[in-house]
């Protein structure tokens, strides 16, 4: 008999499956995972965050490289049910949640809305006659499409709709809408239900697409905690519009962890490919180099590395303010929403574009084994380049970022600023001397000062475009670009500043060794990105060209010391070989038997002459055709 660890890793590799039975066999191995989690779950009685780290990353892509068609049950359903339920609908619906007898789906984007959720068309009118709502898709492009597990794995989603009630639109709310019958698994009557098709990567998270049918539901099926629709009709506000985009903000928060994740794993396989790859001698009559000992090479990978753990901790920083503020939400305060928004924003734009960018490189890192599906580098690429769209395209949400940074530096001399834009005030303030200098104090000053000079020089341009007869919003447009490398400026003083403070606090309770790579590795990332930076801070503070030389000397200095430590570093994420699947990165290195053992695994190999030999081959070859 199998056992669960075989079961859950063994069989035909996904990517010689059809679409078809990766979404099958992905769905065995969910089951596998989710009945052992349930079972965690029952036992501890743990609360959500021990389904998030499990799924999140690591392990959500590792059962598949492909993904997970419970996901979005997990990671979307369950925290926005949580988050807009009553205490009715919680009692209700939750525990059938937690223990999966019913699977949700999140439906808000549409195939002709992503971005602009106010412009969404499906319609949910209420009729008061029999207390229930009517959802209705009225067009081709009201139709949801890409909610994951949707397909054919959900029974149960919240759909996102325009609420109408008395003939007045009251703009988008959460609805839960039962789709498929819980025992035939049929969709029911009105819904026209389906999977999307292959995409990129994540083919087995199993995204869907549907449509509705002048569907009824009842009333109660509107999740009502902020705001309410009652039996007459009369709808009842939300204390905060916005509270009904609550969720996106957790799944931001989230979405940090995630893309760390990946990155870990990636740069788990590059660097200990790059300690067993040798190309090359450096010097005549030398042994051939592991490829880690070149310099470009260390560029591309201990930059990654410093990367992770900078994300790592700002992750957390990000998760704890997450926490703080929706204390305060909760007690109806919701001074600091915007700032929580601003900031789960940019974050998740900056770790999830840095993550993709670095998985990119360490890819490339790894030569033509990296391209190699058995190396998971193409899969864990696909992840994160998928990342920089779902849950708010980048560039959009850095703009988001870029609106509240430009609202408090309207603000800045009426009072106290929020926490993670405090420096504004400091590094603006009238008696305030600067002068560059090459440590790390100095990189984050200067990123801070060309945060704020960014913002000050967009709030300056959009001022003079609408004096001279501009509109608002032409004028935001036209400066775009410069609002959000504005937001990205301002994200990155902050990740620089959170690893460098969090990392210096740690390190008082670490061994004097680990403590310097440590502080090494806070170096490396801060000097990384002044190098990339170099236009900005050369317009707009005082660094000067010797200044350049030396950061690159520094850079190359940092290379050499963390190079020893590199393999330790990345075995420090702990990804067991199960999860991290990879021909190139395992831990006892035996990188050539594994490419080897897993082509042996591809169907082309099962039979010496293929039959395409004789049918087209052949008398193609022999001049018959
Ligand atoms: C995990 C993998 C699965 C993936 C799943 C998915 O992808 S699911 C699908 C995921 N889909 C997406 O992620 C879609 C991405 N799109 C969006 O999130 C929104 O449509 C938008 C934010 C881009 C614009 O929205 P809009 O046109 O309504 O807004 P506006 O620009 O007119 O600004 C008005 C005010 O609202 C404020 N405010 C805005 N958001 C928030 C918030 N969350 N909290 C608090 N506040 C917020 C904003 O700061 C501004 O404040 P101000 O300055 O007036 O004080
Ligand atoms: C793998 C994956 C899983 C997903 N899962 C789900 C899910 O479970 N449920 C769900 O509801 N959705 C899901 N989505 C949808 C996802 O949330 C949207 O794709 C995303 O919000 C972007 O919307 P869009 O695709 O319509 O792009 P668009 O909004 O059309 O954006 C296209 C381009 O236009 C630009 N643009 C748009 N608006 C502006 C603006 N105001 N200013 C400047 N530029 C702008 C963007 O920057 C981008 O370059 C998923 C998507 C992916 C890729």
């Amino acid at each position: 008999m199998l056992t669960k660890r075989e079961e859950l890793f063994g069989g035909t590799p996904d990517e010689y499956l059809s679409h078809k039975e990766k979404y099958e066999n992905s769905t065995r191995k969910a089951v596998i995972l989710f009945s052992l989690l349930r079972k965690i779950q029952e036992e501890n009685n743990t609360d959500l965050t021990n389904y998030r780290n499990l799924l999140s990353g690591v392990l959500g892509a590792s059962i598949s490289q492909d993904g997970s068609p419970f996901g979005l049950h997990y990671i979307m359903f369950m925290p926005v049910f949580m988050s807009q339920a009553d205490e009715e609908q919680q009692e209700r619906w939750l525990h059938r949640a937690l223990n999966c007898s019913i699977i949700g789906s999140y439906a808000q984007t549409e195939l002709g809305h992503g971005t602009f959720i106010r412009g969404l068309e499906t319609t949910a009118t209420y009729d008061p006659s029999t207390q229930e709502f009517v959802l209705h898709s009225p067009t081709l492009t009201s139709y949801k499409w890409w909610p994951g597990g949707l397909g054919n794995t959900a029974n149960y989603c919240i759909v996102i709709a325009q609420l109408y009630s008395k003939g007045e639109c009251h703009g988008i709310h959460s609805f839960i809408v039962q789709v498929r019958d819980e025992d035939t698994h049929m969709p029911l009557p009105g819904i026209k239900v389906g999977e999307i098709g292959v995409k990129m990567g994540l083919n087995a998270v199993n995204n869907g697409f549907i449509g509705f049918e002048n569907v009824r539901i009842p009333r109660t099926n509107m999740l009502m905690k902020h705001a309410k629709i009652l039996e007459d009709g009369t709808y009842v506000k939300s204390k905060n519009s916005k509270l009904i985009y609550g969720a996106m903000v957790f799944v931001r928060v989230v979405i940090v962890f995630d893309s760390v994740n990946y990155l870990a794993k990636a740069i788990t396989v590059a660097t200990r490919y790059s300690a067993v790859r040798r190309q090359s001698q450096l010097k005549e009559g030398e042994p051939e180099r592991q490829i880690l000992d070149y310099v470009t090479q260390q560029d591309k990978i201990l930059t990654a590395i410093a990367g992770c753990f900078a994300m790592k901790m700002n992750a957390r920083m990000l998760w704890d303010t997450f926490n703080v503020i929706n204390d305060q939400l909760h007690k109806g305060n919701m001074e600091r929403l915007g700032e929580l928004h601003a900031l789960a924003c940019c974050l998740k734009a900056i770790s999830t574009s840095d993550s993709s960018l670095f998985t990119a490189r360490c890819r490339v890192s790894c030569g033509g084994h990296g391209y190699m599906v058995s190396s998971t580098l193409p899969a864990t690429s696909a992840l994160t380049t998928a990342s920089c769209t779902y849950e708010g395209d980048n560039t959009v949400l850095l703009l988001q970022t870029a609106r509240f940074l430009l609202k408090t530096w309207r603000q800045i001399d009426t009072g106290p600023l929020t926490p993670t834009v405090e420096y504004l005030k400091t590094v603006s303030a009238p008696g305030f001397s600067y002068k560059w200098e090459n440590s790390i104090e100095g990189i984050i000053r200067g990123f801070q000062i060309v945060s704020m000079k960014k913002i000050s020089s967009c709030l300056n341009l959009m001022t003079a475009k609408v004096m001279s007869g501009m509109s608002q919003a032409d004028a935001w447009n036209t400066i775009s670009i410069q609002l959000v490398s504005a937001g990205e400026s301002h994200c990155r003083a902050i990740v620089i500043s959170t690893f460098h403070e969090d990392m210096s606090k740690a390190m008082r309770s670490m061994s004097a060794s680990l403590a310097e790579v440590m502080g090494q590795l806070v170096e490396l990332y801060a000097v990384y990105w002044t190098l990339e930076r170099l236009g900005d801070l050369l317009e707009y503070t005082s660094i000067s060209g010797a200044d350049v030389v030396k950061l690159r000397s520094w850079y190359e200095e940092l290379l050499r010391k963390i190079r020893p430590n590199a393999v330790g570093l990345v075995d420090a994420f702990d990804i067991i070989d199960e999860l991290l699947q990879s021909t190139l990165g395992a831990y006892d290195g035996r990188v050539y038997e594994r490419l080897m053992e897993e082509a042996l695994k591809s169907p082309l190999n099962a039979e010496p002459v293929n039959q395409s030999f004789h049918k087209y081959l052949k008398p193609f070859m022999q001049g018959k055709l």
